[in-house]
């Protein structure tokens, strides 16, 4: 305790006797402890420092448990005092699948867009840094439509240093809405304030239930819809399934219910996901149409820094992502990111993503434009947008 006096005796055992006296200087080994110990902190503080923004959405990075914007979230998610994951006050009834007579290896999916089954593990590291932001329900989903685009649009969005995204497919509001919110929030990168959290499932669109299960998450949920000429869309769908089953029939045996009558098979899922406007229909009963961006999946290709400056725009993000960050890659036939997020190196999308379509009988085009062609023109009525596919 406190100073001694040269013969081991405590200076409080010698009243008046206080002599002053030096501290004795510290052994090397606990000087260069100390010295360690400095330079540890210095370098935990600069890596937390340029973590706080990257490292959020760093998969590896992910945490669990509730961070400071965690109070954000509906009522519904309080945990129980017992520990019980939080749950919605119902059970889920399964979704209405599309009607599925001739449904063929449909859903799988690349990796990249697989359903996450289990949330990402925390790692000891990023539990330690639980002060990086807290994970949040998506402000704003990619709803739509399969293979118009949703994937290029959600590589490109996440360049911007506003939105953070989940990478694969939740299927949260069509295939898993019974496990809960909780659940649901708990795939979502960590976030900082103003920074937005997104996810795509394209199979929403056209999944009856998921309107109103996301106006009751939020009403407020920005909804975009990536579409695409409803014939190519068909043919592209048609191209996916057949690359996991190439021994299923032709597209244009697929097409009719009775070819000669040119009776359109309007229950084979790659031709009812195209009539957009009946699909839209359904989610105008729950979101006011100024709620939802539609891009054109043609000028994503076309011009991407030109959808993704309106994308911006409707997302209130400032126009960071411009003509700057594309290049178009010859050999993809595609635009390509000069440097993908969280990395400095091009980044092309993968091979499932602008496959060759295989040639279609010309005849079975033009009677699937005919087909479409009405519910078209009440698409661009209902979205004041003129697509030019007819
Ligand atoms: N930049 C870029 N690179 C590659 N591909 C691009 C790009 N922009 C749009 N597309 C088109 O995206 C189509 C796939 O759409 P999705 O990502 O929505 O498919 S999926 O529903 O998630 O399976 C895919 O369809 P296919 O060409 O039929 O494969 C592409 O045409």
């Amino acid at each position: 305790m406190g100073q001694r006096l040269s013969g081991g005796r405590s200076c409080l055992d010698v009243p008046g006797r206080l002599l002053p006296q030096p501290p004795p200087p510290p052994p090397p080994v606990r000087r260069k402890l100390a010295l360690l110990f400095a330079m540890l902190c210095v370098w935990l503080y600069m890596f937390l420092y340029s973590c706080a923004g990257s490292c959020a959405a760093a998969p590896g990075l992910l945490l669990l448990g509730s961070g400071s914007r965690a109070a954000h979230a509906p009522p519904a998610l309080a945990t129980a005092p017992d520990g019980t994951p939080p749950r919605l006050p119902f059970r889920a009834q399964p979704a209405t699948p599309l009607a599925s007579g001739k449904e063929m290896a449909e859903g799988a999916a690349s990796p990249e867009e697989q359903s996450p089954e289990v949330p990402d593990s925390p790692s000891p590291i990023s539990s330690f840094f639980s002060g990086s932001g807290s994970k949040q329900l998506p402000q704003a989903i990619i709803i739509g439509v399969k293979k118009g685009g949703t994937r290029a649009l959600l590589e490109f969005l996440r360049v911007h240093p506003d939105v953070r995204a989940v990478g694969a497919e939740p299927h949260f509001f069509d295939r898993s809405y019974d496990k809960g919110l909780a659940w649901y929030r708990d795939l979502m990168p960590r976030t900082l304030d103003g920074q937005i959290t997104m996810e795509k499932t394209p199979s929403y669109f056209v999944t009856r239930e998921a309107p109103a299960r996301i106006s009751a998450m939020s009403k407020d949920t920005k909804l975009i819809v990536v579409v695409r000429d409803p014939v190519t869309r068909a043919i592209s769908d048609y191209t996916q399934t057949l690359s996991k089953r190439p021994d299923i029939p032709t597209f244009e045996s697929l097409t009719f219910k009775n070819r000669t009558t040119g009776l359109i098979d309007t229950s084979w899922s790659a031709i009812q996901i195209g009539i957009y406007a009946k699909h839209l229909e359904h989610w105008l009963r729950h979101f006011p149409i100024r709620q939802m961006l539609f891009v054109s999946g043609e000028r994503l290709i076309s011009d991407p820094a030109g959808e993704l400056g309106r994308v911006q725009d409707f997302l209130g993000l400032k126009r960071i992502i411009t003509d700057k960050h594309f290049y178009f890659n010859k050999t993809k036939g595609f635009p390509c990111l000069k440097k993908a997020e969280g990395s400095s190196r091009p980044h092309c999308l993968g091979k499932t993503k602008g496959r060759t379509h295989p040639e279609i009988d010309r005849e079975v085009v033009r009677r699937l434009r005919e087909f479409y062609r009405p519910f078209n023109l009440k698409f661009y009525q209902m979205t004041g947008h003129d697509f030019g596919w007819d």
